[in-house]
């Protein structure tokens, strides 16, 4: 009863008696006069025997037949998008609200002797109505759409990325159906198998109308029973009972095996390493089962299929114009080069990497204006610059082009586009995305066993790079038993183990502990030191930039505003995006002639020192940066030596290190406050209470000239 209010019970528990008492009443009904062995001998006469054989083997073979239509119909409808697809599904559970005989006369009219196709059969010499068969096809008729319902909700409560890391891996799509999704799904499969062969069991309706009653050959046990009813009441209940006590022995066979616990995958869909944990509970391989790598299925073990390798880096170029995401960028990185992305949410980001993952999905549009957004304009959680605004200037035509040491991948002007598994492109998320019915090695050995290395050579150079990369023990872990920073160096072996020419890192370290990160970090950093590789790293932490990359390119609304070396990036930043992260105050504008800065929109003179004087001249566009330990904050308007003074509302203040550091937001006209918005402050712990600071205060943030650094931005 955990967190569950008490009253819940009583409805509960009148459901519960609603469906028990009725079968009560039944028993009860039943004469027991003539002994047990009277009830015997009608359980155990002919028609019965007959019926009750009869409805288990066309339940079995209607549920083969619901699992062998289902499951695909399931999987286009979770994982594709089509035009019409909300009237596919309803046509797919329209035998749910039909009455089963309406289905009945539907099939009659399709597959009877004068029906649609069954007119065609006749002539063949083929006759499906009025057969064992035709229970089959009645009884699958109505149990399709459990089998789909469940199905499709286990497809969709599962992350699609478990797939798209294993198509990164060099998996074909029939591969990644067969090793990674049916396994993830296995428990929903079973349960809506389970709930078609109930319905199929119990179906009475459709089968009467298509099938009839034929002992033996077409007269199911609900047939029986309702045959029963007027000749011999007892009989009747008593075939009841038994149906009945099939029906309730297959379901709790199933719902209390394996299959019946709550689906762990849901459980921990939030986080990685839950999320990746909760697939120990899938069954579909037991304990020391291994996916059998196609080479390992009989006939001569196959060459190893050639893969694209990263034995020497390789330069990449990315082309991304897409009017829907109001992106428009170019990118291209150096061989063995780590670019660090930044930028607020939205800016993109996402969006380079899917472009070199061949993941994106895109049509091409034509040439419009962005779409109105809801969120569009207004500022990202970090309080950074907002996204594109409703007529924006947008790509003029959208255009993919991704290029890997001069082969093109992608280019949508040609309409080519490589498959993921060809590209040769590794990925690496924030969720570890281990595939959880297989152990660390099966993991790693995974891409190797996709490019057709057999089984055991895969599996043994698993162990090896486990080994390189320090998890070396962990080998025979399946992911429900890895910690979060653990799962990580798999994932990163997994990805390595292919040896890809590009790697695409997308906030790995994310979602670990500060001092696990920083282990993964130095893994990554000693893999990339060991062989270098062309790297694209999405990040919003400082410290990724500076241990791991050699450039950073920061995004804003779908474009670079900012792009150069790693640490001239955050020393010098010239976004404020890129100042936020380095944790310096920037102010962007023009330069003036005595060396200051004028700020965009307001008009506000920013005293400073030029930094570049070489080449900045006035009314250059230009940015004045200065750090947070150059400001010193007043309670009243400061006066005295050529200083700057922003009038400024606390926002926050958090521990800054042996400091604090306050957040203040600019007062003033809106446009002050546009140009400026937030600035930081960082003060001693002894200053705080001097100054009794607290968030809401209104006080003053003074900056010296000497302090301000003006360069030129363009
Ligand atoms: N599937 C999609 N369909 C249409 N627009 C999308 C889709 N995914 C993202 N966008 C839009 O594309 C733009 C870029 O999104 P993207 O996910 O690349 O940003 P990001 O920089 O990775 O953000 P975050 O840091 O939040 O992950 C945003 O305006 C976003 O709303």
């Amino acid at each position: 009863m955990r967190g569950l209010p008490r009253w819940v019970l009583a409805p509960a528990l009148l459901g519960a008696l609603f469906v028990v008492v009725p079968v009560v009443a039944m028993v009860a009904r039943l004469d027991v006069s003539g002994g047990l062995g009277g009830i015997w001998d009608l359980l155990t006469s002919p028609t019965a025997t007959d019926a009750l054989w009869l409805s288990v083997r066309t339940s079995l073979v209607a549920t083969v037949c619901c699992v062998l239509l289902g499951a695909p119909m399931a999987l286009v409808l979770a994982r594709t998008t089509f035009p019409g697809q909300r009237v596919a599904r309803a046509l797919v559970l329209l035998p749910l609200v039909l009455p089963p005989v309406v289905g009945g006369i539907a099939l009659l009219y399709t597959f009877g002797r004068r029906g649609l196709i069954g007119q065609h059969l006749s002539v063949l010499g083929i006759e499906v109505a009025f057969t064992t068969t035709a229970v089959v096809m009645a009884q699958t008729f109505v149990a399709l759409p459990f089998l789909v319902l469940s199905l499709e909700g286990s497809l969709r409560t599962h992350d699609a990325r478990y797939e798209e890391v294993a198509a990164t891996l060099g998996a074909s799509p029939t591969t990644v159906l067969r090793r990674v999704t049916l396994p993830l799904v296995l428990p929903g499969l079973v349960s809506g198998a389970v709930l078609a062969f109930a319905r199929a069991l119990g179906e009475f309706g459709a089968t009467i109308t298509f099938a009839g009653a034929l002992q033996g050959v077409t007269q199911t046990l609900p047939l029986e029973i309702y045959l029963q009813r007027s000749a011999d009441p007892d009989a009747a209940v008593a075939l009841s009972l038994l149906l009945v006590v099939v029906a309730v022995i297959v379901t709790a066979a199933v719902h209390g095996g394996p299959f019946g616990r709550t689906d762990p995958q849901v459980r921990g869909a939030g986080s990685s390493a839950e999320g990746d944990r909760g697939l120990g509970g899938v069954r579909g391989l037991a304990a020391g089962d291994q996916v059998p790598a196609e080479s390992d299925r009989g006939g001569p073990p196959r060459t190893p299929r050639a893969s694209p390798s990263a034995s020497e880096p390789v330069t990449l170029g990315v082309r991304v114009r897409l009017a829907e995401r109001g992106v428009d960028l170019d990118l291209t990185v150096e061989p063995g080069q780590v670019v660090a992305i930044l930028g607020p949410n939205g800016a993109g980001k996402s969006t380079v990497l899917q472009a070199v993952t061949g993941l994106l999905p895109h049509r091409a549009h034509p040439p419009r204006r962005a779409r109105s957004r809801r969120d569009a304009g207004s500022p990202g959680p970090d309080g950074a610059a907002p996204g594109p605004r409703t007529g924006a200037p947008v790509p003029a035509r959208d255009e993919l082009r991704v290029t890997v040491g001069g082969e093109i991948l992608t280019d949508t002007s040609r309409g080519l586009s490589v498959p993921p598994r060809r590209r040769g492109v590794g990925w690496l998320t924030q969720r570890p995305l281990l595939f959880g019915h297989l152990d660390a090695a099966d993991n790693v050995a995974f891409g190797l066993r996709a490019r057709g290395v057999p089984r055991r050579a895969a599996r043994s150079e698993a162990r090896e790079r486990l080994d390189e990369l320090g998890a070396g023990p962990l080998t025979a872990r399946r992911p429900g038993a890895l910690s979060g920073g653990q799962a990580q160096r798999v994932s990163i072996t997994r990805a390595l183990a292919t040896d890809p020419r590009v790697l695409l890192l997308d906030e790995p370290l994310a979602s670990l502990d500060v001092g696990v990160a920083q282990q993964v970090r130095r893994v990554l950093h000693d893999a990339q030191r060991d062989r270098p590789r062309t790297t694209l790293l999405v990040t919003h932490d400082l410290l990724d930039v500076l241990l791991l990359a050699d450039r950073a390119v920061v995004l804003e609304g779908g474009r670079v505003v900012e792009d150069g070396p790693a640490r001239e990036v955050l020393t010098r930043p010239r976004s404020r995006f890129a100042a936020r992260l380095a944790g310096i105050n920037l102010l962007a504008g023009v330069a003036t002639e005595d060396g200051g800065l004028l700020l965009d929109g307001p008009g506000l003179a920013v005293a400073g020192v030029v930094a570049d004087a070489t080449s900045l001249v006035a009314g250059d566009p230009a940015v004045a940066v200065f750090a947070p330990r150059a400001v010193a904050i007043h309670r009243d308007a400061p006066s005295g030596s050529p200083r700057n003074a922003f009038a400024v509302t606390i926002t926050s203040i958090e521990p800054h290190g042996q400091l604090f550091r306050a957040w203040g937001e600019v007062t003033g006209p809106r446009e002050v406050r546009d140009a400026v918005g937030h600035l930081a402050a960082d003060l001693t712990p002894r200053s705080v209470a001097d100054l009794r600071l607290a968030p809401d205060e209104h006080v003053w943030f003074a900056v010296k000239a000497a302090e301000v650094q003006v360069y030129g931005t363009r």
